[in-house]
């Protein structure tokens, strides 16, 4: 599939708790990387595995590494503060205190290998001091260090804004074969990554190119201060220290794995009993989860004292190349001292220069880790970035016009999947103040057609007509604006009542809220409540019965006035007494509108103006409730079982 992000791992088996993972499936998608701990593979225990596989197959596609990294230029208007006046200002800053410390870097040892021969002269370098003091407060963080992470701010904030409010749109303008194919925590996880790319930048500028500059600088002074031989023991040990460092963490990277997976088996314990409360009250299994949660705690902490203690170890050794390679450089140093080429301050220079060497390349692996792993992230962003709707206005899209009166399905195939159609040769027509009912035995098509009416997928053949405007000719904003629909589990946001219904009309005031709760006969029982229309819903509306829940989905279907209204299933959960109420009110709205209504009861239906009999996917009989009853086709079957 075009639009996969990344691959979604199968669920592992972990016999101690099945129940609560059946019982916990909203965990398992939220847990998707932790699942994928219990592979057997130590590959797939890696939580970046799925981003690491895109990356090879992007390697492939695109021929090496550099076509690869051509695609990160994707960012490139993200991070480019083309008309940011005060962004460029601030990354020109940064840039100058950058040059400036690599200056300070040389004049501060300088200074003191100053200071140091005045004093061995017997002079008291005053003058000198006053001078070390002013150029030590710059360099540290009192100084360049200071401005610099005030510039940093703006720089970094712009592209984590441009970056996240991009990625967050590009989410929401996607297709529903998007939303419905992929894993929401990894779509997620990835539109947080703003981040990621402001910190690959900051690694790559800040932290990884000056301690490679300021090696090479200091080559080029201390051969010339010292002559060749001190200038290759520097360089070759800077090499060799990098070398060793990166194969030192190479050393540990199994036990880092395994330390990452008890970690995470830990987390999701905790998560899924946590998640699965009520489960664990039902089977009464506090201690099951006890015991549980304590094997994973002590696993976790047996891989953290073997990670910890072999990295201790191997950083001890690695280490010991620092005190050899410094005395190396300073018997060479004070040979030359020894031998009259050099001054006591020269041996100043050299103790002060090389803390400020060794030091940042000390950490220079560090930052690299980091900044694989922020790639990584930023990998994920990118991917994501690149994944385009499959469903799109046409170039020249012009909104639908104000007034629809009419919704015709011509002939209409659509299939989901190339090779099965989920809709074949589809042909209705609906007109304003008609109400059109949809049924069939399950899998027939009847959803399936009203997304198509929301345009969320394009059809194969025929054609959809609003007025006879084509839908695929129209912008999709419009055709959405033009629709009210009612979904068979409505979903609310954990807000007041009155702003999840006003949600269909940010305009409305509250008494057009009222009017539609009274509608869909929901206002009194929303009176009752404490709070009345301040009460807060929970999250998706957790808090609502199921018939209060769809009632009020029809409020808010009703207060966006749309010419034509989708009910699917929409008073599947409401006893009778109050769907009887809803029906009558919704009646005198009749006049103006189109109803497409879903109904599996069909004594919800009996007064429709137009039924349509689906069978696989194919419209098999079409007629009001007492002409199909007449042919005693399947219609008529159906009642009868009703
Ligand atoms: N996203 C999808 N991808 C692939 N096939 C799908 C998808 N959604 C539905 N289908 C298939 O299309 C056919 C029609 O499904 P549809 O949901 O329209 O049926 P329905 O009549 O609304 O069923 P129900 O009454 O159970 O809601 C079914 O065979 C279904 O498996």
């Amino acid at each position: 599939m075009g639009f996969q992000l990344f691959k979604t791992p199968g669920h592992g088996s972990y016999d101690t708790d099945p129940l609560l993972e059946a019982a916990t499936t909203s965990a398992a998608t939220y847990s998707r990387d932790l699942e994928a701990d219990d592979s057997d593979s130590d590959d797939d225990n890696d939580e970046n595995q799925d981003v690491k596989d895109a990356r090879t197959e992007r390697l492939r596609d695109t021929g090496g590494w550099l076509g690869y990294l051509r695609d990160f230029t994707i960012f490139l208007p993200y991070v480019v503060p083309r008309r940011d006046f005060k962004v460029q200002l601030c990354l020109l800053i940064c840039i100058i205190t950058l040059v400036l410390e690599r200056l300070m870097q040389v004049a501060i040892p300088y200074t003191l290998g100053i200071i140091a021969d005045k004093v061995t002269s017997g002079s008291a370098p005053v003058q000198e001091l006053l001078v070390f003091l002013g150029l030590d407060v710059l360099h540290g963080s009192s100084g360049l260090g200071l401005i610099q992470d005030l510039s940093k701010i703006p720089i970094k904030q712009f592209s984590y804004k441009r970056l996240t409010n991009a990625a967050f749109n590009h989410v929401m303008a996607q297709s529903i074969d998007f939303h419905s194919t992929q894993d929401s925590a990894e779509i997620m996880k990835a539109v947080e990554q703003g981040e990621a790319v402001g910190n690959v930048l900051e690694s790559v500028v800040f932290d990884i190119a000056p301690p490679l500059i300021d090696v090479i600088v200091a080559c080029t002074i201390f051969y010339q201060r010292f002559g060749p031989a001190v200038a290759m023991v520097l360089f070759g040990a800077s090499v060799a220290y990098l070398v060793l460092e990166t194969s030192s963490t190479r050393l540990t990277t199994d036990d880092r794995r395994k330390l990452t997976k008890a970690a995470r088996v830990e987390t999701r314990k905790i998560h899924q009993a946590i998640q699965g409360w009520q489960t664990v009250v039902y089977f009464n299994q506090f201690h099951r989860e006890t015991r549980n949660l304590a094997g994973a705690v002590s696993e976790h902490m047996k891989a953290k004292t073997r990670f910890e203690a072999r990295q201790a170890l191997i950083q001890a050794l690695v280490e010991l190349f620092v005190p050899v390679t410094f005395f190396t450089l300073a018997y060479l140093v004070l040979r030359h001292i020894a031998a009259g080429t050099a001054s006591p301050g020269d041996f100043v220079f050299f103790l002060t220069y090389w803390d400020s060497i060794i030091y940042p390349l000390k950490f220079l692996t560090e930052h690299f880790r980091w900044l694989v792993s922020d790639f990584v992230d930023a990998e994920r962003l990118l991917f994501l970035l690149k994944t385009k709707p499959s469903i799109v206005d046409a170039p020249e899209a012009l909104p639908l016009a104000p007034c629809v009166n009419e919704v015709r399905f011509d002939e209409v195939s659509f299939q989901y999947e190339e090779g099965r159609y989920a809709l074949q040769d589809i042909s209705f027509t609906a007109s304003a103040g008609q109400v059109v009912a949809l049924v069939g035995e399950t899998g027939a098509g009847k959803s399936s057609i009203l997304k198509l009416l929301l345009r969320m997928h394009d059809i194969t053949a025929g054609s959809i007509t609003f007025s006879n405007q084509d839908i695929r000719d129209v912008t999709i904003s419009s055709i959405r604006n033009a629709v009210s629909v009612v979904p068979q589990t409505p979903m609310f946001f954990n807000a007041p009542i009155i702003e999840n219904v006003r949600y269909a009309r940010s305009t409305a005031t509250d008494e057009d809220v009222h009017e539609a709760c009274r509608a869909a006969a929901i206002h009194d029982t929303i009176m009752r409540y404490p709070e009345s229309y301040d009460t807060q819903v929970g999250e998706r509306g957790v808090k609502l019965s199921g018939g209060e829940a769809q009632r009020l989905a029809i409020a808010r279907a009703l207060l966006k006035n749309a010419p034509i209204v989708l009910l699917d299933e929409a008073t599947s959960a409401v006893d009778t007494i109050t769907e009887g109420r809803i029906k009558s009110v919704l009646g005198n709205l009749r006049r103006g509108r189109i109803w497409i209504v879903i109904a599996h009861r069909l004594s919800t239906i009996v007064d429709a103006d137009q039924i349509l009999v689906l069978h696989e996917g194919r419209l098999v009989e079409k007629g009001s409730h007492a002409e199909l009853c007449e042919k005693r086709g399947r219609y008529w079957k159906l009642w009868e079982q009703s």
